[in-house]
């Protein structure tokens, strides 16, 4: 099926055409698309979100004669939810397993020389260690179509940036209860030998409250190198002079960073051009209300030697639980869901505040985006069809039917209620025949 080229879809059945050729439904998903109302592409596509079957990523993508890109091995992209500095990161399916998962693409800048894709290598090893309730769960890592991706958890809320943004500077019990879940997943990492190397607000991220539980941090973006691309208000002194290298004490440092911006309100800025005296405005100058002790924490986790830090993740854990009281994380007015597709435009930092990558680098500007591995029609997974609302149901794990296909039979007695009303029948007609005999023969 030819790929539609035309720059805006107009007509019903071209759009179809791009939706069939973009390989994003299965082919019982077509069926039930090919009958949704619409006359213009536009109303058609409107309908297949209205429906469920088309996120509006996907849709306005498709409206726009983009028919490639949806198809990531085994998984559909569903739509971006951030960018790092040398990342892309897309919500994504898994065909076959219904999952939801994020889909982190590196910049091909990152993994250019074997030296940096060994690297990658140990990286991710590292994180595919980590198993642990404040650190973003990684699913894969693996290069396709020459980019090397990582496949991780699904954090459906805000990163902190994006919190403080919305809300502004936390109360200090909540931002304490942040950085304590912080520094829980920090000590699992590093006892586990994993450094984080980028620890900053945006790799932070709040899932949303569920009936399980309250929200809960996750700390994402284990598993890549330290990306040494420049001073960052986040990054050790230590650190700006081995960009590659990442250990806990730069982990404790950035924490320090989170921890400032979460009562601040403001990136840790130290104006210093002596990278050795790092040291950030006291946090009281800028917001009295926080208990000295409080302050102390922070300015002790940002200290420029690491000498003078916190020895570890489990020693802050044990003054910050002296300095402060932890609170319930925030549900209240926060929005879980994702800024508009237009936040993700190129320079808008909305995400990560950062400075828009340089246009030159090309590698993650809109334009760019993934290519499939294989043309989806030639894809096995094309023959699948999708879940139906049954198979959702049936994720239950409670559900043993996925389990244990094989059900051990039941147990019955021998004799149920029919054999019983059967034998009555025949010990009745004996009697019968006996009382009937008798008779005949008087
Ligand atoms: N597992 C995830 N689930 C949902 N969203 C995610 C996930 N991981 C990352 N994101 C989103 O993508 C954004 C960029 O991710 P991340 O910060 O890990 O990228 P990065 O390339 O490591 O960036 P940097 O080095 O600039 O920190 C995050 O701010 C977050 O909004």
């Amino acid at each position: 099926m030819p790929t539609p080229t035309a720059r805006t879809l107009v007509d019903r059945i071209a759009y179809f055409d791009a939706v069939c050729a973009a390989g994003v439904l299965a082919p019982n998903q077509l069926t039930r698309a090919a009958m949704a109302p619409g006359r213009t592409a536009a109303e058609f596509a409107a309908g297949l979100v209205a429906a469920g079957l088309l996120t509006r990523f996907q849709a306005d993508r498709l409206l726009a004669g983009r028919a490639d890109g949806f198809v990531f091995g085994p998984y559909v992209i569903l739509e971006p939810v951030g960018r790092g500095s040398m990342s892309r990161v897309y919500k994504a399916r898994h065909r076959t397993m219904n999952r939801a998962v994020a889909i982190k693409i590196l910049s091909a800048e990152l993994t250019r020389t074997a030296a940096d894709r060994q690297r990658f290598q140990a990286q991710a090893r590292a994180a595919g260690r980590l198993s642990h309730p404040n650190v973003v769960t990684a699913l894969d890592a693996n290069v396709l179509a020459d980019r090397f991706y990582l496949v991780l958890e699904f954090v459906d809320g805000p990163n902190l940036e994006v919190l403080v943004a919305q809300r502004g500077p936390r109360p200090v019990d909540e931002a304490c209860e942040l950085v304590r879940q912080i520094a829980h997943g920090l000590r699992h990492a590093h006892e586990r030998g994993a450094a984080h190397g980028h620890l900053a607000p945006d790799n932070v991220l709040i899932s949303r409250p569920t009936a399980l539980g309250p929200p809960t941090v996750k700390i994402t973006g284990f598993g890549l190198p330290p990306m040494g691309t420049g001073p960052s208000a986040y990054r050790a002194p230590e650190s700006l002079t081995a960009p590659h290298a990442a250990d806990p004490g730069s982990d404790l440092y950035a924490l320090g960073g989170v921890f400032y911006f979460l009562l601040t309100g403001h990136a840790p800025s130290t104006g210093a051009a002596n990278a050795s005296s790092r040291q950030p405005a006291p946090v009281a100058a800028l917001r009295p209300d926080v208990p000295p002790a409080v302050a102390a924490v922070v300015h002790r986790l940002m200290a420029p030697h690491p000498s003078a830090r916190f020895a570890s993740a489990a020693e802050l854990l044990a003054h910050l639980d002296a300095a402060c009281v932890p609170a319930a994380l925030p549900v209240d007015g926060v929005s879980f869901d994702l800024p508009p597709e237009a936040a993700y435009a190129p320079g808008s930092g909305y995400l990560t505040g950062r400075q828009p990558l340089a246009p030159d680098s090309g590698e993650l500007s809109s334009d760019v985006f993934v290519l499939p591995e294989v043309v989806p029609e030639q894809s096995p997974w094309a023959q699948l069809t999708e879940p139906t609302a049954a198979d959702a149901t049936a994720s239950d794990v409670s559900d043993t039917r996925i389990l244990s296909p094989y059900r051990v039979p039941r147990l019955r007695p021998p004799f149920t209620v029919p054999v019983w009303v059967a034998v009555g029948a025949v010990l009745f007609s004996l009697v019968a025949l006996v009382a009937a005999g008798k008779f005949l023969v008087k």
